[in-house]
Parts: structure tokens; C-alpha cells; sequence
């Protein structure tokens, strides 16, 4: 069975492959259900039922940045401290580790510059890593940024999957590219305006 979309089709080797059942979405719920208390258990959060480790801090190494900035050059832009309810909470800038801060200050540098008026070409930026290597906490310290100096809507985030996508509390890429599947007969992805 292919899956086309647009001009690409992709043909899946394993055909035993298949569609999920009522069991499935059971198990799949439960484990969001507890991911999402690991997350809260993370930021402090009591979770009902739970005893443990909450409101133990962070035990990742910190590098302290020295980061001098010129002009032209990316600077750190004031970070709002406010925590976004059940997602992971953000760090302060100057704890980011280096390079979690580059990628932060290429960010504020581009929002900047765009909210002082100059007319930039969109920033798409792709943050790579292997799990736990602080993605989602550059994501929510920028978040908190776009927030605090009143750009929220200039700030559009994406992941590949759904629990990436709830833990910097945005949409998966299928989602904001509107990709649907169509029909479960043909597996043929409708791409609305052909995206
Ligand atoms: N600079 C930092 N200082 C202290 N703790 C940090 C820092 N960066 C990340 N952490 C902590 O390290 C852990 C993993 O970070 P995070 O969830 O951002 O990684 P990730 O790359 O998004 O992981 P995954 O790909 O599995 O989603 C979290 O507990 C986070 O709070």
C-alpha cells in the first residue's frame, strides 16, 4: 500500500504494519497521562498520588556564559520568568549551556531586529540533539521571550511528534502543514492549497 504526497509516494516495507485498535489508544493515553506527570514532577509540580522528588531541582551541568555582546551582534533579550502551565518550565538565558544560548540568540537577535523595524527575511531554525540534550528548554526560554515583550504571534513552533509537541506546548508538524490523511482505504494525504 503506497502513501503519496504530492509527487513523492512512499511505499512502506513492513507490511505488517497496521491500524491502531481501541487497546492501543488506551495504552497510548495512559502513557501521555504519564508523561505529562513527569513533566509536571519535573517543574515542581504535585502530582496527586504521587510522593517522590517533587520540586527537586534540575541536576543538569551548568556552564556560566560570559557572552559579550557588540554592535549588530545577537544580544540576550529580558526573559519573563513566568512558567507556561504544563509544559516544561524555561531556564534563564545566561544558564542556558552554549550552545542551547546560540541558538536562543540568533532567535532574540532575528526578533529584534523585526520589532525595531527592519524587514528580515523569516527565521527558520531547526534545533537538533538527542533526547535530553535541552531542545524543549531553548524552545520555552524563547517562548517565554516572544511572551514577554508581546510577540507571542510572531513565534510559530513545530515538532515531528506529539509528545515533542506537548512539551514545548505546540503542534506537530503534520498539524501545521495541514496534512491529513484522507481516506484509510487509500492512505493518500490531502495537502490543502498543495502545500
Ligand atoms: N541549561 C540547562 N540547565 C539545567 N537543566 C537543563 C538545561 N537544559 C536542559 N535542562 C534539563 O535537562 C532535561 C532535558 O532537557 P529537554 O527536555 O529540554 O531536552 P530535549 O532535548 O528537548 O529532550 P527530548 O528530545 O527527549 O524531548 C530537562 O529536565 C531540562 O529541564
Amino acid at each position: 500500500m503506497d502513501i503519496q504526497c504530492g509527487e513523492c509516494i512512499w511505499t512502506p516495507t513492513n507490511d505488517k504494519v497496521s491500524n491502531a485498535t481501541g487497546g492501543d489508544l488506551a495504552q497510548l493515553v495512559a502513557w501521555q497521562a504519564q508523561m505529562q506527570a513527569n513533566v509536571s514532577r519535573l517543574n515542581g509540580v504535585v502530582v496527586p498520588g504521587e510522593t517522590g522528588n517533587a520540586g527537586q531541582e534540575d541536576q543538569g551541568a551548568v556552564q556560566q556564559l560570559q557572552h559579550i555582546s557588540g554592535d549588530g551582534e545577537p544580544s540576550v533579550c529580558p526573559t519573563n520568568a513566568n512558567k507556561v502551565a504544563g509544559v516544561l518550565s524555561a531556564a534563564n538565558p545566561a544558564m542556558l549551556k552554549d550552545d542551547q544560548f546560540h541558538a536562543f540568540d540568533i532567535i532574540c537577535w532575528h526578533l529584534n531586529k523585526t520589532l525595531a523595524g527592519k524587514e528580515l527575511p523569516l527565521l527558520w531554525m531547526i534545533l537538533y540533539g538527542e533526547g535530553g540534550t535541552g531542545k524543549s528548554k531553548v524552545i520555552q526560554t524563547v517562548t517565554e521571550d516572544f511572551a514577554a515583550q508581546g510577540a507571542h504571534g510572531l513565534l510559530v513552533k513545530v515538532a515531528y511528534t506529539g509528545v515533542a509537541a506537548s512539551m514545548i506546548d505546540r503542534k506537530t508538524t503534520h498539524t501545521i502543514a495541514a496534512l491529513t490523511v484522507k481516506r484509510r482505504d487509500t492512505q493518500t494525504l490531502d495537502i490543502p492549497g498543495g502545500f
